[in-house]
């Protein structure tokens, strides 16, 4: 029997083809609706389910930015009074993050300061913004100012993820700073890494030339 080596079903093509890769993770006390964020953004729906995250989900998500490509891996874990702490790796290499809260529970607001706090010892420079969710559960809260992050500039913003109220807009402004961060790092070890990934992908171009030679060959294919 013939193999079709050529449509194994696991392999998501744009990601080999995307131009840039980046990964964003998001923080947050749990069940603030960080993973009901990421349903709403990337499948478009909202299952008003109480699972709670174990482990860590990884989300792959493609997005058009300008002429580029980008293939997007979105971190997303149990927030954590259970283990009041991310591992280091969650943090590793990573090019923004989302803070999220719930607006209806103010715990969970106040504790964004340590997560930040955390977020900071890690990537002292990459994009963050506050979210404040669960504003449909409350529209009144909208009138509020809720002041953290505004010293260090973070952007702010109300969301929903049951009705999908500005999830868009964050998600895709989110994904343009992350690109933006890991063309332009501030951090020194960032500049460094991403140098050795145009070093990188330099060679793999040279390599897929050659390949592009063997393949008129029939004998090396
Ligand atoms: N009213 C309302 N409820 C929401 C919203 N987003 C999430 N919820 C509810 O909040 C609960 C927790 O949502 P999750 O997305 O599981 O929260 P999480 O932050 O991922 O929680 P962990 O995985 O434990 O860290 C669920 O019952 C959701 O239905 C929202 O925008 N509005
Ligand atoms: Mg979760």
């Amino acid at each position: 029997m013939a193999g079709d080596v050529g449509s194994i079903p696991e392999l998501d093509q744009k990601k080999y083809d995307s131009d840039e890769q980046v990964k964003i993770i998001c923080l947050g006390d749990s069940a603030v609706g960080k993973s009901k964020l990421m349903e709403r953004f990337l499948m478009d729906e909202y299952r008003p389910q109480q699972l709670s995250t174990y482990a860590l989900t990884l989300y792959k998500h493609t997005a058009t930015v300008g002429n580029k490509t980008v293939a997007i891996d979105f971190w997303d874990t149990a927030g954590q009074e259970r283990f009041q702490s991310m591992h280091p790796s969650y943090y590793h290499k990573a090019h923004a993050c989302i803070m999220v809260f719930d607006v209806q529970r103010k715990i969970t607001y106040k504790n964004l300061a340590s997560w930040y706090k955390e977020l900071r010892e890690y990537r002292p420079e990459i994009p963050c913004c506050v979210v404040a969710n669960k504003i449909d559960a409350d529209l009144k809260v909208t009138q509020r100012s809720f002041s953290f992050g505004k010293k260090q500039g973070l952007p702010f913003y109300f969301v929903s993820a049951a009705d999908g109220t500005n999830v868009v807009k964050m998600f895709r402004e989110m994904i343009k700073r992350a690109l933006d961060y890991k063309q332009n790092p501030s951090d020194f070890m960032d500049e460094v890494m991403q140098e050795l990934e145009n070093f990188d992908l330099e060679k793999k171009e040279n390599n897929s030339d050659e390949d592009g030679l063997k393949a008129q060959s029939p004998e090396l294919v």
